[in-house]
């Protein structure tokens, strides 16, 4: 972005309503601009969620470039855990891995603990580390360390200084930065010019090593690896006022996937890229009438949050601490849906409703259609691969008429295998999580239902054991999403294409490495059937290579030479 002038097309104005959540009607309709808002009660109900989403869209005038950098990254002020001593190298050794949770929270007084339940709800998207960053309307204060949201709040002294009514929280698998180095773990917390930013984000930007670039020649000085980053300084260095506007111009340069939460003194933003490639829900708790952004609707659920619906693709939301106000504006001209598929096929917990569809029933469909195209006759059980092969087999066991057997046991001292960092960690994770129930197994022939095979890790493992320690007859592995080709540059772990079996060998090649007795994968077309008319709006790039965001020919070589 060498050039002088940017254009800017958010929304100048907004529309607001109130209500009390005690009663249904709405009290007021306000019209504002950049989120100038009078106060009107308490409790405020958007209405824009009635409206179509392109009437929420408008243009402002062309702003100037930005400015030189003045964005500072405060340190943490508690530090659970990691080694703080980490460098903040800008490590292009690293590969790109898996998702990230976030949460924000504003009008209840337990705000940080909340967050911390949040985040519990949302740890299967992120292992690596976690963190907290509150208000309490005139100071923000943070808690960030390395490893789950149970050790890094293990202690009660982590979370008691986190005092007031805002917070957001995060869950990191880093696709962009070292995973090992607390720096990068979010919530990133900095001071500008106008005071005090924090965001957290899941997603990952296509074109943040040139954006990083820009602004290091104009003298930013990063102080983390990661590309979420790059957002905070382009906020910082915008002219436009007032933070609404800076965001929206801090979006217009970024590429790629992101679903965010920034915090200031007084205000939670919740944002989502057009494309909409991330879950970003919006909920209100019952009791104190809160508003709760979540990755999930599973953290909703934990914290009596009741589900209100999701931010939309490209939408800027901004609550005001103060009066509890919403604006809603709009970043930029709308763009194709393009909803990740993945996180129905594996990533999200099947108890979220996700893009508007229940994770589990997604699943027990892609299994029930993987039964009637590649059916296995006379098999004995069906076996799920825990956690997340769990509901594909149960729709594949009825749609085939074949039992349901519980035939590998998981441990639940272990988590996510796929989105361990390294090679070793992930061997080891699979040899102690999953083991075989013999007395089910033995001589039997059975089917064994997972969700997807990315490098192969898991299914080896799990033929092995089946067949060795459970002493099973045949193992027919059906796989309820089709075979993953291609990397994703969205925020997703499927890193070099070297590293995805399917991209390396056939069907047939693959069944040969994993060492089963027959192996079929769900076809693309009952992938895409599961969501009938609505399947154009869903990204499947790494099954297709159809990149609705084309990775710039930089950002693909990176990622693919690490
Ligand atoms: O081919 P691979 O590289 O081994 O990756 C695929 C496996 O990883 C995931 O499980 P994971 O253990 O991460 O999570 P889960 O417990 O939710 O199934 C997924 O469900 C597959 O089982
Ligand atoms: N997986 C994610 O969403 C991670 C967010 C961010 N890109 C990071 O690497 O920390
Ligand atoms: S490429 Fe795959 S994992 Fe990445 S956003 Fe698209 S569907 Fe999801
Ligand atoms: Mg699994």
């Amino acid at each position: 972005m060498a050039a002088a002038t940017i254009t800017a097309a958010a929304a100048v104005s907004v529309s607001v309503s109130a209500r009390s959540p005690a009663t249904t009607n709405a009290e007021t309709a306000t019209f504002h601009r950049y989120g100038q808002l009078t106060k009107t009660s308490h409790f405020y109900r958007i209405k824009t969620q009635l409206k179509p989403y392109p009437s929420l869209c408008g243009r402002r005038p062309n702003r100037t470039a930005h400015g030189p950098s003045s964005l500072r990254l405060i340190a943490s002020a508690v530090s659970a855990g990691g080694n703080p001593s980490v460098p903040f190298a800008l490590d292009d050794a690293d590969k790109p891995r898996d998702e990230c949770g976030v949460v924000g929270i504003i009008g209840d007084p337990d705000a940080a603990k909340l967050c911390s339940l949040a985040l519990h709800a949302l740890q299967h998207r992120g292992q690596e580390g976690a963190g907290i960053v509150c208000s309490d309307g005139t100071t923000l204060r943070s808690a960030t360390g390395l490893g789950l949201v149970s050790e890094v709040f293990h202690d009660p002294r982590t979370l008691a200084p986190l005092k007031g009514d805002s917070a957001i929280g995060h869950v990191r698998y880093s696709t962009a930065g070292a995973a090992s180095a607390l720096a990068n773990v979010q919530p990133f917390l900095a001071g500008y010019r106008f005071g005090k930013l924090a965001v957290a984000h899941n997603g990952n930007l296509v074109n943040y090593r040139r954006l990083r670039f820009d602004l290091e020649s104009r003298g930013s000085i990063f102080n983390t690896s990661s590309d979420t980053e790059v957002i905070l300084h382009l906020i910082a260095t915008s002219s436009s006022r007032p933070l609404l506007s800076r965001v929206v111009e801090a979006c217009e340069s970024i590429e790629g996937a992101y679903s965010l939460v920034f915090l200031t003194e007084n205000k939670l933003f919740a944002v989502r890229d057009p494309h909409g490639f991330r879950p970003l829900v919006m909920g209100r708790r019952r009791r104190t009438g809160a508003i709760v952004f979540a990755s999930e609707t599973c953290a909703l659920d934990l914290i009596n949050a009741e589900f209100e619906r999701e931010v939309n693709p490209g939408e800027v939301l901004v609550v005001d601490g103060q009066d509890m106000s919403i604006t809603s504006a709009c970043l930029m001209p709308e763009k194709p849906r393009k909803a990740c598929v993945f996180e129905h096929v594996y990533f999200a917990l099947p108890n979220s409703v996700v893009f508007g569809h229940p994770v589990h029933a997604s699943r027990y469909s892609f299994g029930a259609a993987l039964a009637r195209e590649s059916p296995v006759p006379g098999a004995d059980f069906v076996i799920p691969v825990p956690d997340s092969g769990f509901f594909a087999a149960l729709g594949f066991a009825e749609a085939s008429g074949i039992p349901f057997q519980q035939g590998l046991i998981r441990s639940h001292y272990v988590g996510r295998t796929f989105i361990e960092p390294d090679k070793e960690g992930r061997n080891l994770a699979v040899k102690l999580k999953l083991a075989p129930v013999r007395t089910i197994l033995e001589g039997k022939s059975v089917v064994v239902v997972d969700d997807s095979i990315v490098r192969g890790t898991t299914s080896s493992k799990i033929v092995n054991l089946i067949k060795t320690a459970g002493g099973a007859r045949e193992v027919h592995m059906r796989i309820a999403s089709p075979p993953i080709v291609g990397s994703c540059y969205y925020g997703v772990d499927t890193p070099r294409s070297e590293e995805l079996i399917s991209n390396r060998m056939n069907v047939e090649g693959v069944r040969q490495e994993i060492g089963c007795d027959s192996l079929a994968f769900l076809s693309l077309d009952s992938l895409r059937g599961a969501f009938a008319d609505e399947s154009h709006m869903f990204c499947d790039a790494c099954f297709t290579g159809n990149y609705p965001v084309p990775p710039t020919e930089q950002e693909a070589v990176k990622l693919t030479e690490v």
